[in-house]
């Protein structure tokens, strides 16, 4: 499969490496303002940065190449890209993560959240522990945490950053050097915590799921999850 990198950063590089691993081949690696004919390759990925996804994947529907986006902080313009996705009858899957044990670990925390929605003694929060040159927070992962809270549990209404108030749930963003990404779910009453965690230990989890769902969307049409790639839940 030939693949567009749209961003060639730390992810864009790990990603570089599974993919040969795999047998493709990069035909388009691109940063900032790197001009590029998206039609040279079967399938792009990208991430980049927020301000620059929404018209990468716009550039790669409009262009009938199927893409698959792992950059976190645009979400605004979702119904944007899934509406322009029907109209050109493109291809696109975003996660906010795409490493199987944060999928797995997806499906554990909706469980848990149905369990403890009776449970009205148990305070709960979100922390998520990142690197220094994270630009968004919270984190893409930490809102998917959040939402699949907020879909099994009807006392909370959304989340906040760093803050608790009644119905919503705090979020705790936290930035130390070299952290791949570290995901903390607490449920605390008085007399006892119930935590779950996902800890990445580098990044080749994120790009080994991104190559997968790369490779399953190629001769598809619409808009994907990565529980659709995974067949999980
Ligand atoms: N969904 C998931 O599983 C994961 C998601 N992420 C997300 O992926 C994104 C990238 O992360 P990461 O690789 O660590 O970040 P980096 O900062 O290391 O890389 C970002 C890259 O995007 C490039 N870039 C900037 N503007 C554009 C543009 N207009 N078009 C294409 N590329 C551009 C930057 O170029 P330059 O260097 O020239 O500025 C840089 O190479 C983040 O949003 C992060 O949250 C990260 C890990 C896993
Ligand atoms: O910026 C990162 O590094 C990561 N970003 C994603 C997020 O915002 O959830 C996924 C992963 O945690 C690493």
């Amino acid at each position: 499969m030939k693949i567009a990198l749209l961003g060639y950063g730390k992810m864009g590089k790990a990603i570089e490496t599974i993919a040969l691993q795999r047998g493709h081949t990069i035909v388009i690696k691109t940063s900032k303002t790197d001009n590029y004919t998206i039609t040279d390759a079967d399938v792009a990925i990208d991430f980049s940065i927020p301000s620059a996804a929404f018209g990468n994947i716009s550039n790669c529907i409009n262009n009938q190449v199927p893409v698959i986006s792992g950059t976190t902080g645009w979400l605004d313009q979702y119904n944007d890209v899934v509406s322009l996705c029907k109209k050109q009858k493109g291809a696109f899957i975003y996660a906010s993560n795409f490493s199987l044990g944060v999928n797995i670990f997806f499906e554990l925390n909706e469980t848990l959240a149905k369990m403890m929605s009776k449970l009205t003694d148990y305070k709960l929060d979100i922390e998520e522990i990142h690197h220094t040159q994270k630009l968004d927070a919270p984190s893409g992962t930490a809102i998917t945490l959040a939402e699949g809270i907020i879909k099994n549990n009807d006392a909370y209404k959304g989340w906040e950053l760093d803050k608790a108030n009644n119905n919503n749930i705090p979020i705790v963003a936290k930035r130390i050097p070299e952290v791949p990404g570290t995901h903390t779910i607490s449920y605390t009453s008085p007399i006892d915590t119930i935590k779950i965690e996902h800890e990445a230990h580098n990044r080749q989890g994120f790009a080994l799921g991104a190559v997968i769902a790369a490779e399953w969307i190629v001769d598809k049409t619409g808009v994907f999850t990565m529980k659709d790639v995974l067949n999980i839940g």
